[in-house]
């Protein structure tokens, strides 16, 4: 193949809400009523998370265009400011650099932004440039990034379904569901029993074989955690999911050993990079990892995150993010299924996760998918959603 080099890299944020940025929900959403969250000890900040912010960010959209006129892209949630670190600061180490540079390219954004990057907004943009790169290289060897990855190591994925509806998702085909915990302890003991009470009943309409979890997004301290995993396990809680703080690994690792037996501890989709999960692996803090590919660091750094974890015997599932985590799980043997995110306002039908600003997004029907072989991730941007570049380079 000739060598391609790098010509442009352009920043888009969205006006639309949804795409990358999908708590950003317009109207009544289960994604957005009453979840226990950080923020729900203050009044005022406990109904809905777009109260405290949550949709700030926006989508950000990164294009990387190489010099025989292929384009790649890739998404994730930053937003303006994301537009302008990737105009101002990385576009120079992509410019000019060849196509395939894509791990000294990494090396170069997650070196030259240590100063004010490491997690967070940062590393969630070099992710958006690391999914275009992955993306431009599938397109330009006309290769599905599945097969960049070293090719698939089963057939189709299999997918569990976070919403609030796991009793639907079931009659959808999928293996499991994951609930949002809906009352934080802020609200006492009556919190407590409401949360265990809508286990219960759920628990009641899937019968005793599927899988029921519960996201805790980081709302819980350790205390309370304890009980109400405690209270969970006579309703057969399969996992419980990011209960504390990500930078409490030592309550994560405590918590962990005083789970009931065979109840799983799952966090990670707010770690970044490998030694963020060097830490959460180190010290015990979980049985199962979830980065996720737009956040963590792209695929060059899951792929380094993946192959840390497999040394501790942990899983990795990541955490949504649709056709980039599936191209990346179906090449993994430690990532033995998938996580969908029900994005319809009453989690009642499988739509895809980005909608509306991605065309061709597949989705599993009764639970599974056969990723296609279209080249990079398969995807293109819906022409219909405009883009804005909203930073000017000189
Ligand atoms: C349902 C959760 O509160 C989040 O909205 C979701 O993004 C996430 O934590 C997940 O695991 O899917
Ligand atoms: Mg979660």
């Amino acid at each position: 193949m000739t060598e391609r080099r790098i010509a442009q890299v352009r920043a888009y944020t969205v006006g639309a809400g949804g795409g990358a940025d999908y708590h950003d929900q317009q109207g009544y959403h289960w994604i957005d009523d009453h979840i226990a969250t950080p923020m729900s000890r203050y009044p005022g900040y406990e109904q809905s998370r777009r109260s405290f912010g949550l949709n700030v960010l926006g989508t950000l959209v990164v294009q990387i265009e190489a010099d025989d006129g292929t384009v790649g892209f890739g998404v994730t949630t930053a937003g303006e400011p994301g537009a302008w670190i990737v105009e101002r600061h990385l576009a120079r180490f992509l410019e000019g650099a060849p196509v395939t540079a894509i791990e000294k390219i990494w090396d170069q954004m997650f070196r030259s932004t240590l100063f004010y990057g490491r997690k967070g907004l940062v590393l969630n943009v070099i992710s958006a440039v690391d999914l275009a790169l992955y993306d431009l290289l599938g397109r330009l060897r006309q290769e599905p990034v599945y097969a960049l990855l070293g090719g698939a190591v089963r057939d189709e994925l299999t997918f569990y379904a976070t919403g609030a509806r796991p009793d639907l998702a079931q009659q959808l085909g999928f293996i499991g569901g994951k609930m949002p915990l809906h009352h934080g302890p802020h609200e006492g003991e009556a919190g407590l029993r409401a949360n265990v009470a809508e286990l219960a009943a759920m628990r009641e309409k899937v019968g005793d074989d599927f899988w029921l979890m519960w996201d805790c997004w980081m709302s819980l301290e350790r205390e309370y955690a304890v009980r109400l995993a405690g209270a969970a396990n006579a309703y057969g809680l399969k996992w419980l999911e990011e209960p504390l703080i990500p930078d409490d690994y030592w309550g994560y690792r405590d918590l962990r050993r005083q789970l009931p037996p065979g109840m799983l501890l799952t966090t990670g989709e707010h770690e970044s990079t490998r030694y963020g999960f060097r830490m959460l692996l180190e010290m015990g803090c979980a049985d199962i990892l979830q980065p996720d590919v737009g956040w963590c660091g792209g695929i060059t750094e899951l792929i380094r995150i993946s192959a840390l974890a497999d040394a501790y015997g942990a899983l990795v599932v990541p955490h949504g993010s649709s056709v980039y985590s599936y191209h990346f799980v179906i090449t993994r043997t430690n990532s033995p299924f998938s996580e969908f995110l029900m994005m319809a306002p009453e989690a009642d039908e499988v739509v895809p996760m980005f909608q509306p600003l991605l065309l061709g997004e597949p989705v599993p029907v009764d639970g599974r998918l056969r990723l296609p072989d279209t080249p990079g991730f398969g995807v293109e941007l819906n022409p219909e959603v405009p883009l804005v570049r909203a930073v000017a380079r000189s």
